[in-house]
């Protein structure tokens, strides 16, 4: 097996699913930066949640708001509901581990805030409670998801943003959605600061 040939693979493919989607995905994504942007400016708030490595991107996505993306900015309100291990474990072990962000989406979502709810299959039934949670509560979603989008698709409003890759391979999927952030943070912060 030629390792090196097995690394470049996984370039060549990663390439090819980004430029697969780029002219789909690049008008939704603006959409998605300009309901945060409206979001954020209306008092409100990303909440964001997701499993294993979309659990990660959540956390990332978080980071990159209330601490800083490329420029120097005031930081902006979003949390991961994937990160207070305290909160996962309570939910998880006294109630269910399909409830641990529905719980957290009721404690504190308002209608002015937005879930961004990261999925590569579609199928996490966690993330799909926590988009009902959000419906609930009159909050506006934002779904990542991969391969046919999976039930999410099925339980999206017509307001809600979805932004599937259409890969088969998770570890693809998971690329694109974290290039997808990065193009989020972006976008709102050249809403917010003016593009160079
Ligand atoms: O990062 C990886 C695989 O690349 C895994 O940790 C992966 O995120 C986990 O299996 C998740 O539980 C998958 O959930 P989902 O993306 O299908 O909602
Ligand atoms: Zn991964």
């Amino acid at each position: 097996m030629d390792l090196i040939e097995r690394v470049s693979g996984h370039f060549l493919e990663s390439i090819a699913i980004k430029q697969q989607v780029m002219d789909e995905l690049s008008p939704a994504v603006a959409l998605a930066a300009e309901r945060m942007v409206s979001s954020l400016m209306n008092e409100g708030k990303i909440l964001a949640c997701g499993n294993g490595g979309s659990a990660a991107d959540a956390q990332h996505f978080a980071a990159e708001m209330i601490g800083r993306f490329e420029k120097e900015r005031p930081g902006l309100a979003a949390m991961s509901l994937a990160t207070d291990s305290s909160i996962l474990s309570a939910i998880g072990n006294d109630y269910d581990f399909d409830m641990i962000f529905s719980k957290q989406v009721r404690a504190l979502g308002h209608h002015n805030d937005l879930l961004l709810a990261i999925s590569t299959s579609g199928n996490s039934a966690n993330v799909i409670e926590a988009i009902y949670a959000a419906h609930e509560r009159g909050m506006g979603v934002i779904a990542l998801t991969g391969k046919d989008g999976g039930q999410i698709a099925e339980i999206l409003s017509p307001e809600d943003i979805h932004l599937n890759v259409p890969s088969l391979r998770t570890a693809r999927i998971q690329e694109v959605h974290i290039l997808l952030i990065h193009a989020l943070c972006d976008a709102i912060d050249c809403m917010l600061l003016g593009g160079e």
